[in-house]
């Protein structure tokens, strides 16, 4: 059916939430105090909603183009108090917590931020955007997300027929002010002279990796040319960042998270870190700890981040390949801090932390909706929520991190 709506909120995941005689609609597309027409259909226990056309347009809405994900076409300062707003619902929702939440810290820069970016290859040629939840692709022309040496990458790979790449994506440096790039599908050798000739270019270094489904660079991955690793600056941390593993994708925004994060905890003798990545966090809070002991599964996010402790000069972090899971091996802790993928943490995870009983719990989140789940289970289980602040580090989409402290 089709029907006429006034969005009256944004909730979790970014979507609108209007109310109609038959029930609550939740509504894609739509921005605060839109009235719209949408396409609704009956789903098990709700009525979902799809925009095809916009009657009243927010005053806050932005006209300037975005890429397909970015799904909170706002004005920036009015993107902030729905992000704090999502995360205080998410507690209050699911964690039954009215507990005090620090102001929204926002990005440094609301445009240009984005230092990371996946392409698939468009059939006409150059590369293009998956529209999310459908297999839509819109060509990547420009991109006002992108950092401008990300900007410039993309502009030279849109000249470059690319044969036999299925994605492709980039990482880049702030600091080096140079990308580099993946090349995904085929095999490694089809791409060794095209990895020559983009650093020929002016491209840092080339990667590949094999198609796997089981997700980006999750299969065999191989160095082609150029240089493997950037240096980015998280702050005062200069720490290595590539296209084959995970790094936040904001750094500024991140460094200031991490500072925070630092300025947070209590030192003392031993504090672990799961979900680690190659240790940034880790790195941010050696000064305060005798021994940290950083938990990734990720071979390649190891090896960057035990050449960066070398580099930097901190034989007191220790990295360990392993999975979250292991905590217990360890214990006991004067802190853990999480960073988990936006499942949150599995269950076993919570149950070690209760028995491991640290004296802090450092949990930065990307989906408060896991993380307010995972809080109401540590509060449960004898922690306070001490601390949390929602930070941006993705402007002009429903995206939000939180950095919080649980203490007991
Ligand atoms: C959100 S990232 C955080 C990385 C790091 N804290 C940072 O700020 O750069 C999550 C990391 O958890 C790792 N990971 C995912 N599941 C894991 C598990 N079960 N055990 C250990 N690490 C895991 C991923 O490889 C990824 O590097």
């Amino acid at each position: 059916m089709t029907l006429t709506l006034t969005i009256e909120k944004l909730v979790t995941g970014g979507r609108g939430l209007a109310r109609t005689p038959e029930g609550v609609v939740i509504v894609r597309g739509g921005l605060p105090g839109e009235r719209v027409r949408a396409r609704v259909r009956r789903r098990k226990n709700h009525l979902e909603g799809e925009v095809l056309e916009i009657l009243e347009p927010s005053p806050d809405r932005v006209d300037h183009p975005l890429p397909p994900g970015a799904d909170l076409p706002l004005a920036y300062e009015a993107q902030l108090p729905v992000k704090q707003g999502f995360v205080r619902e998410a507690l209050a929702r699911l964690a039954g917590l009215e507990a005090t939440l620090e102001p929204i810290a926002p990005s440094p820069e609301p445009m240009g931020y984005r230092t990371a970016a996946q392409f698939a290859l468009h059939p006409l040629g150059g590369l293009a955007y998956r529209v999310p939840g459908s297999h839509e692709l819109v060509r990547a022309h420009t991109d006002p997300l992108l950092a401008p040496p990300l900007q410039e990458a993309l502009s030279l790979l849109n000249t470059w027929p690319l044969a036999n790449v299925v994605e492709v994506v980039l990482r880049g440096s702030l600091h080096e002010g140079r990308v580099q790039v993946g090349l995904i599908g085929g095999k490694a050798r089809m791409f060794r002279t095209v990895a020559k000739g983009l650093v020929r270019e002016g491209i840092a270094g080339v990667w590949w990796g094999a198609l796997d489904p089981r997700g980006r660079f999750r299969g065999p991955v191989k160095h082609l040319a150029g240089a493997a690793h950037l240096l980015e600056a998280f702050g005062e941390v200069l720490a290595s960042v590539d296209v084959v593993s995970f790094a936040q994708v904001n750094p500024r925004a991140a460094a200031r998270l991490y500072q925070e994060a630092a300025a947070l905890v209590h030192g003392g003798r031993r504090a672990v870190e799961l979900y680690a990545g190659g240790g940034v966090l880790s790195f941010h809070l050696a000064a305060a700890f005798d021994e940290i002991v950083a938990v990734e599964l990720s071979r390649a996010a190891i090896q960057k981040g035990q050449a960066d402790a070398r580099r930097l000069g901190l034989p007191n972090v220790r990295f360990h390949r392993g999975d979250a899971r292991e905590l217990v091996r360890f214990a006991p802790a004067d802190l853990v801090a999480v960073d988990p993928p936006r499942a949150g943490l599995a269950p076993e995870v919570v149950r070690t932390l209760l028995e491991a009983r640290p004296h802090q719990i450092l949990y930065i989140s990307c989906d408060p909706a896991t993380w307010a789940r995972d809080v109401k289970r540590l509060v449960a289980g004898g922690y306070r929520l001490r601390f949390a602040r929602p930070y941006d580090f993705y402007p002009f989409t429903h995206h939000v991190e939180v950095l919080s402290l649980l203490v007991r």
